[in-house]
């Protein structure tokens, strides 16, 4: 039996605009996934205590073609446990081991689907303790690579590499098309989080931005312009002028808001982090409700929040130098 875990991120710029070759900037954070992995004769046994549909613990046994016992829809079923799925189809393929058989175990400090890269988290952390299990130790940029694979299967090929490759490898990275990297000489940054207790869907949301930029120029030029703040962004990042990162990320957060992927709960928990001083907020990751990140190295805007009526969460995050690792 082996156990691997694997950071969550927020972004302090890019989101969206990553998916169609503009560069972003994601950073992991000491909130982790962790996923325990046992062999077994065969078949596919998944405990996912954190994971509710509808109120339901999922448990489930199969593979693709079977369904947890709940009595939910089921594209949200296929959704919830796709990542799994696919993360176990990487291991055995890359154990070259198709017929291996697992019981997993998944528990997470990461809320679900609230733009701190749970599915990213939990794809990193099973590939890595599936494929220990078998007795093969993956690179991490493999680990990134193989659950990028996981992420484009379970969002219909639209993923950008940003949140698995940041999981896999830790601290702050830049993530351009398939130019992947690690940027070094990035301290922490004083991270304030605001969670509204709710999810967005990263499909639903990424289809909408492509559509709206199917339909009008402005939503076009709106992604390039985000382009835009992350290369301004990143001239700054590593030095002390971090009051031209925040300035940046309420740029971003704008250019967010004009993609339609903002909602009445983020824009209030930004601008309560705003009007208590914060340097800068914006949502972060796909979007439709969940969690905003803000910069702030006082304790007035994570104190603001925790008072922000909608605002069901509020908590610091540390950048977490360590990627996916074996516990
Ligand atoms: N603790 C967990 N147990 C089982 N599955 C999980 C867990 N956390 C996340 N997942 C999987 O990840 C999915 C959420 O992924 P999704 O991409 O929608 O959100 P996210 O990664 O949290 O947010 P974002 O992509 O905006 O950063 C869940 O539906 C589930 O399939
Ligand atoms: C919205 C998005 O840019 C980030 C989701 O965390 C989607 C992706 O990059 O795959």
């Amino acid at each position: 039996m082996v156990t691997s875990s694997a950071p969550g991120k927020v972004y302090l710029f890019g989101e969206h605009a990553v998916v169609y070759g503009e560069p972003a900037v994601p950073c992991a954070i000491e909130r982790r996934a962790r996923v325990t992995a046992e062999e077994i004769d065969e078949g596919l046994v998944v405990h996912a205590d954190d994971l509710q549909l509808d109120g339901f613990t999922v448990e489930y046994v199969g593979d693709d073609t079977d369904h947890p016992d709940v009595d939910a829809e089921n594209s949200l079923v296929e959704a919830a446990t796709g990542y799994v799925n696919e993360a176990v189809a990487q291991v055995r393929d890359a154990a070259d081991a198709p017929d291996a058989g697992f019981e997993i175990w998944i528990e997470s400090d990461i809320p679900l689907g609230a733009g701190l890269g749970s599915s990213a988290g939990v794809a990193c952390a099973a590939i890595d303790a599936g494929c220990r299990e078998l007795g093969v130790e993956l690179p991490r940029a493999e680990i990134a690579d193989r659950a990028y694979q996981v992420e484009a299967a379970v969002q219909d090929g639209e993923a950008s590499r940003a949140d698995t490759f940041c999981s896999a490898m830790g601290g702050a990275v830049r993530v351009e098309g398939d130019d992947c990297r690690r940027l070094e000489g990035v301290g922490n940054l004083p991270f304030v989080i605001g969670y509204d207790g709710g999810a967005g869907d990263t499909g639903e949301l990424v289809a909408g931005v492509r559509e709206l930029r199917e339909e009008y120029d402005f939503a076009a030029d709106t992604v390039e312009a985000i382009g835009d703040i992350v290369r301004e962004g990143e001239s700054v990042l590593g030095t002390e002028d971090t009051e031209t990162l925040g300035e940046l990320m309420d740029f971003n957060h704008g250019l967010l808001g004009a993609l339609g992927v903002s909602s009445r709960s983020l824009d209030t928990m930004v601008w309560a982090a705003r009007d208590a001083g914060a340097m800068g907020a914006k949502l972060t990751g796909a979007g439709g409700g969940g969690c905003v990140v803000a910069l702030d190295e006082t304790d007035a805007a994570l104190t603001a929040l925790k008072y922000t009526p909608g605002c069901d969460e509020a908590f610091r995050a540390a950048l977490d130098t360590e990627g996916v690792r074996a516990e």
